[in-house]
């Protein structure tokens, strides 16, 4: 499969549809979000009247501004919760440096952590912070809404909402040092490593180095490389989304792969249960053809569990009946 890449679907909405529910394509879109997030748990997304690309280009030149501040500037970004923390350059992902930043699309959030990084202030970042939080935000409540359109229960939706929180994610890969220690033999190396998002839906953005790999649902457990297209949103299905799907929804494993002579910027939010939210599968989702495949439980406990084992299949040991 070397050179190869996945077949990702690539779905575009309209953009000029003011009354998109009530247009004639909501029905089929529904269908099209639900069959790419049950064949590959992934897909590729054209979109642009959310979230206009201007504010997307912004926010990968304020990344820049950003992963530029010192490291020591960088590290007083703590935060008792996983996946927050300044990470930088740690032993298993050398070239991964990251920030998670809880729900930025308060004002209070990100200015707060804009204040901490640039104690002068700098009004800029933290305005393209919160607005492409909230635009993304948006974007992630419309494709959960498809969602649960596509099962028939487009009035269940609200109610699970409310009960979800976000993480924005800044992330950036630096090229690969030669020689590099994670060397692949190819002058690639793990920018990334493998594993499946815990959370229910992710909605990335990247700049134009590619990277992204997945293991295909239906291959041979092999990596294949995605192709990004410019401007294109990455939506991935989480772990908890799957297990509230009864299993039908597939979290795909991906990593980050790099190589090449240039640094790779990505960025996204990842919707979360709010704390304390139960994960459980509705009556609905259950039948012959479709037994009960995990019990209720609660978020929370399933990120320590993973944080303490990180098995890759932390869901079915944790949650599976
Ligand atoms: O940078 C990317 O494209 C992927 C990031 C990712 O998978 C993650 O942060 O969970
Ligand atoms: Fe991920």
């Amino acid at each position: 499969m070397m050179g190869a890449h996945h077949q990702t679907p690539y779905l575009e909405f309209p953009e000029d549809i003011e009354q998109f529910e009530s247009s004639s394509y909501w029905v089929p879109l529904c269908a099209q979000v639900r069959e790419a997030c049950e064949a590959h748990g992934f897909f590729l997304l054209q979109y642009d009247k959310v979230v206009p690309k201007t504010l997307r280009r912004d926010m990968l030149s304020a990344m820049r501004s950003l992963f530029d501040l010192p490291d020591e500037t960088k590290c007083r970004y703590q935060n008792p919760k996983p996946y927050r923390s300044y990470s930088g350059k740690c032993p298993v992902a050398p070239l991964h440096e990251s920030f998670g930043i809880d729900d930025p699309h308060k004002l209070d959030a990100a200015r707060d952590f804009t204040d901490l990084m640039w104690p002068e202030g700098n009004p800029g970042f933290c305005e393209t912070l919160h607005s492409i939080n909230s635009k993304i935000l948006e974007l992630n409540s419309l494709i959960m809404k498809m969602i649960f359109e596509s099962f028939g229960m487009g009035g269940e939706f609200k109610s699970h909402f409310q009960d979800s929180s976000t993480v924005f994610r800044i992330m950036k890969y630096r090229v690969p040092p030669p020689p590099s220690i994670n060397d692949q033999g190819d002058g690639s190396a793990i920018g990334l490593v493998a594993h499946t998002d815990k959370n229910d839906l992710t909605i990335l953005y990247q700049n134009d180095v590619q990277g992204l790999e997945v293991v295909p649902r239906d291959g041979d457990d092999e990596w294949v490389k995605v192709r990004v297209p410019e401007d294109a949103f990455i939506v991935i299905v989480g772990d908890a989304l799957k297990a509230w799907s009864n299993g039908r929804l597939h979290a795909v494993k991906h990593r980050v792969v790099m190589s090449g002579d240039r640094d790779r910027y990505s960025c996204g939010l990842f919707s979360i249960p709010k704390e304390g939210a139960m994960i459980r599968v509705p009556a609905k989702l259950v039948d012959t053809d479709h037994p009960l495949r995990y019990r209720p439980f609660k978020f929370d406990d399933y990120v320590t569990y993973f944080v303490s084992n990180r098995r890759d299949d932390a869901l079915e040991v944790y949650a599976g009946v």
